[in-house]
């Protein structure tokens, strides 16, 4: 495995190898020694996949302190175009994005650190995004900002968005608590 920088301080990318062979391919994810090695968070808690059909927007998802987290975003079927933003107050990529397509045979996959809100553009028809997060869900802590307010763009005009998602105020009227 390679952990690879990004624009973002400590957003990695996360490189793996596909094994192909003539029953299909296999990929190793999560290693605890690399992570370990790589002073990579390791005590996960939670772990859920969502099924997306294509144009859906999910996002920009984040937890608020104390049940922030670290997060793994991977894909297991499809594509997506994978957006975060840097919500830390202190941070010199404040309010800045980085995003990356990943797809199922990409042996890539992203390591969020907290106070960077995530989503994502399901670019195929039933993408399966597979997350791994350091705490667990917590229902009134789990909130966002609008995935059309920090200057992405997302390369689509209508995408499919939850009613939840469309109420999440912008950006630049958010008071970051990172
Ligand atoms: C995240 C979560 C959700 N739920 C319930 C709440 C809803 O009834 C239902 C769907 O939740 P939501 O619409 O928030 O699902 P997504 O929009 O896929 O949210 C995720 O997608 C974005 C892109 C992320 O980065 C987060 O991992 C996560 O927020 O599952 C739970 O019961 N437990 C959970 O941990």
């Amino acid at each position: 495995m390679k952990k690879i920088e990004t624009s973002i301080s400590g957003l990695y990318i996360l490189e793996t190898v596909d094994f192909q062979d003539e029953r299909g391919c296999f990929q190793k994810l999560y290693n605890y020694d690399f992570f370990k090695e790589n002073d990579l968070d390791t005590d996960f808690k939670e772990f859920y996949y969502s099924v997306s059909r294509k144009d859906v927007i999910r996002g920009m998802h984040f937890q608020l302190p104390p049940f922030d987290h670290t997060k793994l975003v991977y894909v297991s079927k499809g594509k997506i175009r994978d957006v975060v933003v840097d919500l830390r107050q202190k941070s010199a990529t404040f309010g800045m994005f980085f995003s990356l397509e990943m797809d199922e045979r990409a042996a890539r996959y992203l390591y969020i650190p907290r106070g960077l809100a995530h989503g994502f553009l399901a670019l195929e028809e039933g993408s399966i995004v597979n997350y791994a997060q350091t705490s667990c869900y917590a229902k009134d802590q789990d909130c966002g900002i609008a995935w059309d307010s920090f200057g992405f763009d997302w390369g689509i005009q209508r995408p499919i968005v939850s009613g939840r998602d469309l109420t999440f105020e912008k950006l630049e009227n958010f008071k970051s608590p990172f």
